[in-house]
């Protein structure tokens, strides 16, 4: 089946543990099988006979074949355990891996809930099918095949007779599968859409709280746990159908048995022991058909996960770095757009046509309306998606052309929305850069302009950080993720709204620290607050996704554009003619 492919790549590199357990399975069916034919050579040559020592010999060959049967099941479930282990910790890691690795697009196309619970439920219907109901099925599987063949070697007309009624068996099956796979399809869905629910209640609690949208949220909810309900009340009903249809016919199966056994008997065609291990062979084979039969919802049910993380897994990255990809020199000459057109949607352009360009050591900013292309731009700086037309160039080398790593090393960004790790300060910024010592970090606060508050903090660096940061004001987590940004001293910033969530005093700070930087680093700020960037060395005016005007604070406002209506907007006052009011 389609689904189960990565099921058959990740075995693959199990070879070994794969030949163990189908060694044990080979005992243990065989053990199963052989048992009911003993009963034959019981009867008809031992027990009929009363011959003590064909009795004995073929006691003690069930003996040392139970013992065999034991052990090798032991065996068996050990080898299984450690083969599902193995296979969930590289799918879990492989998935974990794949969705980290993801363009930044991939974020916004899958809701937090839908990737979770591709890690949760999914992944434990993996599990269950791969540690259990495929290797059940796998041995109820051969044990049919391989009692069915017995069957045939012992009174071949009965087996016909039986194979052909089994094939009853499949029909319900085949016509139950699809409604049922739709079923358990819903039921990820909605279990998805319930997780993104539960995902924005705690991320977004303060908002609901202060919106007082508990009551819309509870009724989201609510609609959300009723399709949990009626899907998953869909889904019950099918699967036990699944198993229902085919304990059906095994009864017709058994009538043929009991009748046609009956008739061959009064016909001098078998003997009282060849039936007696004839049916005792069949009533295996029936209970491993009838285990196979439940086993169908089970595989329907993961054949969905199956499909689902597959799927995920061969959502590619958008974003991808050149086969041979270059280290970025330390810039020396400019950043460049060069007629930069990208739109997050194809029919929708939110930069068109841009083109600047960026000396190697200013500060720049980037000012303009609200949706004029600002962040956009910083972010197509930063390679975090790839330009529908022109190029981005440091130095003239093309962004595509240049390994992710280096551009990290040399590029570090501060975002609006700061997001920290569930761990103290000190661990922040390690994770920033583990080789940092104390003093590293120390200086990093101390240009954000953040050790100061930290040291009268009773833990110090050691103060834990709760609720991604929910701990902190804006400004203290702002500022720390300025000094996480510092601390790889990166020889390009860049700045989006950095000050927007601290008062006047912080922001004073800042913008005082922004200025020691300047002149070490290339300084890119994306600010709607005018004041901050008077000392920038250019000013790039966004409009509607281009640059409607450039130049320094001085020369924009002589040029009575854009920015100086901003600006007069932000700071200025008008006196009208009247005189009366300003
Ligand atoms: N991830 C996204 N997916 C789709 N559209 C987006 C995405 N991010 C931004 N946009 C859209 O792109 C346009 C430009 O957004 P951008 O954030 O670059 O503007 P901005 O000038 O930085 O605005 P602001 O000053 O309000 O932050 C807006 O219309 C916005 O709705």
């Amino acid at each position: 089946m389609k689904p189960f492919r990565i099921l058959r790549r990740y075995l693959a590199s199990l070879k070994l543990l794969c030949a163990l357990y189908a060694a044990s399975v080979v005992v243990e069916i065989g053990y199963v099988v052989a048992f009911p034919l003993s009963l034959k050579f019981l009867v008809d040559t031992a027990f009929i006979p009363k011959d003590v020592q064909a009795f004995l010999f073929i006691l003690g060959l069930l003996l040392i074949g139970g013992l065999l049967n034991v052990a090798a099941g032991a065996g068996g479930d050990y080898t299984l355990a450690k083969l599902s282990g193995r296979m969930l910790q590289t799918l879990r890691t492989e998935l974990f891996e794949h969705v980290q690795k993801q363009s930044v697009d991939f974020y916004t196309r899958y809701r937090t809930g839908e990737i979770t619970t591709r890690f949760n439920s999914d992944l434990l219907s993996i599990e269950q099918v791969v540690g259990a109901t495929f290797p059940l099925g796998l041995k109820q599987g051969f044990t049919a095949v391989a009692g069915l063949c017995l069957l045939f070697t012992l009174e071949w007309r009965l087996a016909l007779a039986l194979l052909l009624g089994s094939s009853l068996l499949f029909v319900g099956p085949k016509l139950l599968r699809k409604p049922a796979e739709a079923a358990n399809l819903a039921v990820k869905e909605a279990e998805g859409h319930f997780a993104n629910t539960i995902d924005e209640m705690l991320k977004g609690h303060k908002t609901i709280k202060a919106l007082r949208l508990q009551q819309a949220m509870l009724d989201r909810a609510r609609g959300q746990i009723l399709s949990l309900y009626s899907f998953g009340l869909r889904r019950s009903f099918m699967n036990s159908l699944l198993e229902r249809v085919p304990m059906t016919s095994l009864m017709a199966l058994n009538a043929i048995m009991i009748g046609f056994g009956g008739y061959l008997i009064f016909q001098d065609k078998l003997s009282i022991g060849g039936y007696i291990a004839f049916f005792t062979l069949f009533m295996s084979v029936s209970q491993a058909v009838f285990h196979l039969s439940i086993l169908i919802p089970y595989f329907i049910e993961s054949s969905v996960s199956f499909e689902r993380v597959q799927h995920m897994l061969e959502d590619a990255p958008t974003v991808v770095e050149a086969d041979l990809p270059a280290p970025m020199p330390p810039l020396a000459h400019t950043i460049a757009m060069d007629n930069v057109t990208f739109g997050y949607t194809e029919d929708h352009p939110v930069l068109k046509g841009l083109s600047l360009s960026i000396p190697a050591g200013s500060f720049a900013a980037f000012v303009g309306p609200s949706g004029s292309g600002k962040s956009t731009a910083l972010q197509l700086l930063l390679r975090f998606y790839d330009p529908d037309e022109g190029r981005i160039t440091y130095d003239g080398l093309d962004v595509k052309q240049i390994s992710e790593r280096s551009l990290r090393e040399q590029v570090g960004i501060v975002f609006q929305d700061t997001f920290l790790f569930n761990a103290s300060i000190k661990q922040n910024l390690q994770l920033s850069d583990p080789l940092a010592a104390e003093e590293d970090w120390v200086a990093a606060c101390k240009a954000a302009h953040l050790h100061e508050t930290i040291r009268r903090w009773p833990e110090g660096y050691d103060t834990p950080i709760i609720q991604e940061g929910g701990s902190l004001s804006g400004g203290q987590r702002q500022r720390l993720s300025i000094a996480r940004t510092l601390l790889r001293k990166p020889s390009i910033l860049l700045l989006d709204e950095v000050t927007s969530a601290l008062d006047f005093a912080t922001e004073a700070d800042i913008n005082r620290a922004i200025a020691q930087w300047k002149g070490g680093s290339t300084i890119i700020s994306v600010t709607h607050r005018l004041a901050s960037i008077i000392d920038a060395d250019l000013i790039f005016v966004f409009q509607d996704g281009n640059i409607a005007e450039s130049g320094t604070h001085g020369q924009l406002l002589e040029r009575k554009g854009l920015y100086r209506e901003m600006w007069e907007k932000q700071y200025g006052f008008r006196v009208p003619v009247s005189e009366s009011q300003a």
